[in-house]
């Protein structure tokens, strides 16, 4: 077990950059098994959860060397093979290997994915697309078993705009006979990037970024060398890290159009925002108003953010409203920021947070990844010191977390115990 002591009160400034984004690596490296071929993606961020990818991968047989932030994959000659079930319960994006693999073999079985616990997320609207495109499904004992003769392009309408789902049903869809239409398919830019990933490769996909995805399929692909975009939630995070610590931070390598919800909850709190190009500035020097927050899909505020910007609200002036409307159990960090001095009333699936005038150092869990990440911001503003437990799940979303903001003047020191 690895933890981080934490020792508040130090204001943030300087310049940080942002990795590449880890929802929009996973998909592609996914995405990479539905060629027989070689492709090289650059931008690729140092994460737990990118590393595990990389063994699913490596475990279904294909190649993949990873120097820095490029990875070269080369699937060529990849057999079929069942996923082992101790690969897919370390990470809920395991369950992204099921659309490539359907498609390229016709035949799939893999176990539930694992992952933070924030919610049942189950897998039902990407089982409900494929049975849509063909593909019968069997599930027993913890397992799916997905098999066709032939995957065939269709009409499939999502019932909520899941991200998964609509990235799972894109990728089976890429070598389907026919097309495929998704409607009330997610809008996020992971989704975005994952259709010019697959174009890239000569896949003929339009239409992400908006709710109807169309999809023609194509006899094969070919390797090519791809860009991820930046991480949009690591970008907020460091957004809210520097308001927090009431500091001033230059967050590089964005994409602000990313942002905008983020940006305009700060913006609305009293936060100094500048943005300019592929640059954010954060700046802050006084108590946070309380503003009000309601998770919703892409373009609307993300749920990624929801801890973070909690943490934010526990030291504002007034009240603030946050409501849950993505994942039923993503309140964990709530106990947590209690022990810190935080005030917060739970009722169904919003929180009351009535900001407080400071926080106290406490010896806190991260529940999950952005729990984690909330908990840290919580410290560089709290009194005192922090001991924080269970940093791995911090390392599956933040590229060393600590070194960053050690760079811009906060104490975090990791121990390995
Ligand atoms: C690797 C990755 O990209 N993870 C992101 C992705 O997760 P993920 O793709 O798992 O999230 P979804 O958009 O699928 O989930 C949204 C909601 O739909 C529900 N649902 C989903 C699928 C399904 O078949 N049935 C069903 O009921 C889920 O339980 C959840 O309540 O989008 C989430 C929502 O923005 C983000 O928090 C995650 O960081
Ligand atoms: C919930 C998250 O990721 P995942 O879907 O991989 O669990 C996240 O990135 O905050």
């Amino acid at each position: 077990m690895q933890r981080f002591m934490i020792t508040g009160g130090n204001r943030l400034s300087g310049t940080v950059k942002v990795s590449g984004s880890k929802n929009a690596t996973l998909p592609i490296m996914a995405a990479s098994l539905l060629l027989d071929g070689k492709c090289t993606i650059r931008g690729v961020p140092r994460l737990r959860d990118v590393a595990v990818m990389r063994e699913l991968l490596i475990y279904l047989g294909a190649s993949v060397v990873w120097e820095k932030d490029v990875m070269h994959i080369d699937t060529q000659g990849v057999g079929y093979q069942d996923v082992s079930e101790e690969l897919m319960r370390r990470m809920r994006a395991s369950n992204l290997v099921l659309g490539p693999l359907i498609s390229r073999y016709k035949y799939a079985r893999i176990s539930y994915p694992g992952g933070c616990d924030i919610g049942s997320r189950p897998m039902n609207f990407h089982l409900k697309g494929l049975q849509t495109m063909g593909v019968s499904i069997k599930e027993k004992f913890g397992y799916i078993t997905a098999e066709a003769k032939k995957l065939k392009g269709s009409e499939i309408y999502l019932d909520m705009p899941s991200v998964g789902a609509t990235e799972n049903l894109i990728m089976a869809a890429v070598l389907a006979k026919g097309t495929t239409v998704i409607r009330n398919a997610a809008r996020e830019p992971e989704i975005v990037d994952l259709q010019n990933f697959l174009n890239c490769l000569g896949a003929q996909v339009k239409g992400a970024g908006t709710d109807t995805i169309k999809i023609t399929g194509v006899n094969g692909l070919n390797g090519a060398e791809y860009t991820v975009i930046p991480d949009r939630i690591e970008a907020g995070t460091h957004m809210v890290a520097a308001a927090i610590t009431r500091g001033d931070v230059l967050v590089t390598n964005v994409i602000p159009e990313h942002l905008e919800p983020v940006i305009n909850k700060l913006r609305e709190a009293g936060v100094y925002v500048e943005v300019k190009d592929d640059q954010v500035r954060v700046a802050m020097d006084k108590k946070p108003l309380a503003v009000d927050i309601k998770t919703m899909p892409y373009p609307g505020f993300p749920t990624d953010m929801q801890p973070q910007f909690m943490a934010f609200m526990t030291l504002a002036e007034g009240t603030s409203v946050i409501s849950e409307t993505i994942f039923e159990n993503r309140y964990k960090h709530v106990m947590e920021f209690r022990r810190m001095g935080a005030d917060i009333r739970l009722e169904g699936h919003t929180a009351v947070v009535r900001g407080v005038p400071g926080l106290s150092g406490a010896c806190v869990e991260a529940t999950d990844l952005r729990a984690g990440a909330a908990l840290v911001l919580a410290a560089m503003a709290g009194e005192n010191g922090t001991v924080l437990d269970q940093v791995e799940h911090i390392d599956r979303g933040y590229e060393r977390l600590e070194n960053k903001y050690n760079a811009l003047g906060a104490r975090i020191i990791r121990v390995h115990s």
